[in-house]
């Protein structure tokens, strides 16, 4: 037996756990379950995407994905249970505990005990309830070297594959380096490695700083790569590490077409990289006067929630006419065609334009996006392209990089291009065609090499015929037009409300009652998307504690528009009442039990639809209770 499992062995009789002992699958209660994924949110976040991932290369292998928080609790959970028996399918459940202390040597418990992935094959689980899978862990840290939570793979014994513990590790891999990418916000962020065509992949060292240049943090490669501890690092900046200042670093990314920069750690080693500068005040970077001068305390970071993780592949859900959408796109990633997508609002114009582009050759560069309908017109100029020094009564004083510049070596998204302003339209144009952009109040133009994707709900052709959009602009801008369809046509609607619920419950399973899809369907959705997400969050929050979303978790909004429709369908059917000879008595009392069913029972909301108050609701129906 491996040294690691003979020492858990002993960890675990200390814990007083007897091998024959029945262990306690029994998972926390609804309450703290919620909780417990609450407070896991942007780990489950970031690792959902991972998962799905590495589930896809293991799919019908008897095994299943689990993702457990710093503890060894199932956070949530993917594949078929098919291989267990039914009384063994809730030990792989969110809210069952996984640690050493509650079960014995396990991969889980085991990989958070000695922080190093583990693999615990069949008899060497201390439990022999457990003797019957087989499962690779690898723990997962945050920047700082903390376990925040663990991946695993379980699955019956007899389907044990070497190669499993591999995957996961490389997939734990990958959500650290998501979720370290994701946390630094304003700062520096260089990706190196001393081969260049390893820049961009799992093997990459990544290292941020501040816009000063001050070390923050490093992910595990970029550790290993530097060969310092966290903490001997923190005494570091970008120049003492790197070997050029952090001035060197704007100039280069301000100027030219940036390639991939050589430099000369401070060990003597050289390396390639390619840094992001996600700057909070872009007028740093023109200025090239950044260097640091003391050492102000870092403020721990706080990482975001991902909304960006998706590419295509996780947009198409069996939609026939976004497939085709999907297909077209693809053939043209990385060719230099802008992509002009229109739609409907909330029907995923942004998202598809972000999955392009993580798609994209360019994934690593940036992506940029600009609303050019929420930005006042006055303001669209300097924001777009930029400006110098004191270029305008109320420029910042060291003047600004605008959205093209920050774009370089990524993809600009303009969304809601059609309300760009006419006059900005023959700026922009030029800026296409000559790939040059001169920020205002300067004299020199800057070469940029962006993509571009534009979005809009607008018909640009009725705008061009009104003249409120150039017609030259217009055929630069539509390599590959693509629609997205309206939520109402869409053929994956179960899907769509599936992953949505999933997504906003942190992992919690709900189903949805046939009745609630079945007003789905019906349902016009204006708001597409947008309207679905924010429904669901709240039914998600109004169903804590239950298994299915049904009527009554309807906010009431959502139950009066309903209601109006299916008032209107009572009026066609209150025609055919008429006409079969129904008294006014009988079209009332079905009228009114048409309106309860589309309310889900809901007596309040049934008699704000109807005008009427509640009691009216009871007199008229005494049978209800
Ligand atoms: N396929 C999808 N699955 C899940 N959520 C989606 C999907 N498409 C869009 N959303 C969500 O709907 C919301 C609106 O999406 P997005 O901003 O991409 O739409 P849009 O068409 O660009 O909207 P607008 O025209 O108003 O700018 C976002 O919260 C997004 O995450």
């Amino acid at each position: 037996m491996p040294a690691i499992i003979e020492t858990s062995h002993l960890r675990s009789a200390s814990y007083g756990l007897c091998p024959g002992a029945r262990p306690d699958f029994s998972p926390l209660n609804r309450p703290d379950l919620s909780l417990l994924i609450e407070q896991n949110r942007l780990l489950h976040a970031h690792a959902v995407p991972a998962m799905e991932t590495l589930y896809q290369q293991i799919v019908n292998t008897h095994n299943m994905v689990i993702l457990t928080d710093a503890k060894g609790v199932i956070v949530h959970s993917l594949g078929d249970d098919d291989f267990l028996e039914k009384a063994n399918q809730v030990a792989l459940r969110a809210g069952v505990t996984w640690s050493e202390e509650s079960k014995g040597t396990n991969a889980i418990g085991t990989a958070i005990a000695e922080k190093t992935a583990t693999l615990v094959h069949a008899d060497q689980h201390y439990l022999a309830a457990n003797h019957f899978l087989t499962c690779s862990a690898a723990p997962i840290s945050d920047y700082q070297g903390n376990v925040i939570g663990v991946l695993d793979v379980s699955g019956d014994q007899r389907s044990f594959h070497k190669h499993t513990m591999a995957l996961v590790r490389m997939s734990a891999l990958m959500i650290e380096n998501q979720l370290f990418s994701a946390t630094f916000e304003n700062a520096i962020t260089l990706h190196f490695h001393a081969r260049p065509e390893f820049i961009g992949t799992l093997m990459e060292g990544i290292a941020s700083f501040t816009p000063g240049g001050r070390f923050i943090a490093a992910n595990r490669n970029g550790l290993f790569q530097l060969g310092l501890s966290f903490a001997a690092l923190h005494s570091h900046t970008f120049s003492s590490l790197f070997g050029i200042p952090v001035s060197a670093l704007y100039d280069h990314y301000r100027t030219a077409v940036p390639g991939l920069l050589n430099l000369c750690m401070h060990n003597g080693v050289r390396v390639y990289g390619r840094a992001e500068l996600r700057l909070a005040n872009g007028a740093q970077a023109l200025t090239g006067n950044n260097e640091i001068t003391s050492m102000p305390p870092v403020a721990p970071p706080v990482p975001k929630a991902p909304q960006r993780l998706s590419g295509l592949r996780y947009l198409n859900t069996g939609d026939p006419q976004l497939e085709l959408v999907i297909d077209k796109v693809n053939k043209v990633l990385g060719r230099d065609i802008p992509i002009l997508i229109m739609g409907e609002t909330g029907t995923g114009k942004e998202l598809l334009a972000q999955a392009i582009h993580n798609d994209s050759p360019r994934a690593m560069g940036p992506f940029v996006a600009v609303n050019c309908a929420s930005i006042p017109e006055t303001l669209i100029e300097s924001e777009l392209f930029g400006y110098e020094d004191g270029a305008f009564t109320g420029a910042r004083k060291k003047g600004a990089v605008g959205k093209i510049l920050q774009a370089n070596g990524g993809t600009l998204f303009l969304d809601e291009i059609g309300d760009m302003p006419y006059g900005l339209q023959a700026r922009l144009l030029r800026v296409l065609q000559e790939r040059m952009v001169t920020p205002l109040g300067s004299g020199k133009s800057i070469t940029v090499n962006v993509e571009l994707i534009c979005a809009t709900n607008h018909n640009l052709r009725e705008r061009i015929a009104k003249g409120l959009f150039r017609e030259d602009l217009y055929y630069r801008l539509n390599g590959l037009v693509v629609k997205l369809p309206p939520l109402r046509e869409r053929t994956d609607l179960e899907t769509v409300v599936n992953k949505i619920l999933a997504a906003e419950s942190g992992g919690a399973r709900f189903t949805v009652s046939a009745e609630v899809l079945q007003l789905f369907r019906q349902h016009k959705w204006p708001g597409n998307f947008r309207q679905l997400t924010n429904l669901l969050r709240t039914a998600a929050i109004m169903a804590a504690g239950e298994d299915e979303i049904g009527m009554r978790h309807m906010p009431d909004d959502f139950l009066d528009d309903i209601g109006t429709v299916q008032e209107r369908h009572a009026v066609v059917s209150t025609e055919r009442m008429i006409a079969a000879g129904a008294n006014l008595e009988e079209m009332e009392h079905t009228v009114i039990v048409k309106s309860l069913e589309a309310h889900g029972g809901n007596v309040s909301a049934t008699a704000r639809a109807l005008g009427v108050s509640r009691n009216t609701i009871y007199r008229k129906l005494p049978g209800l209770k």
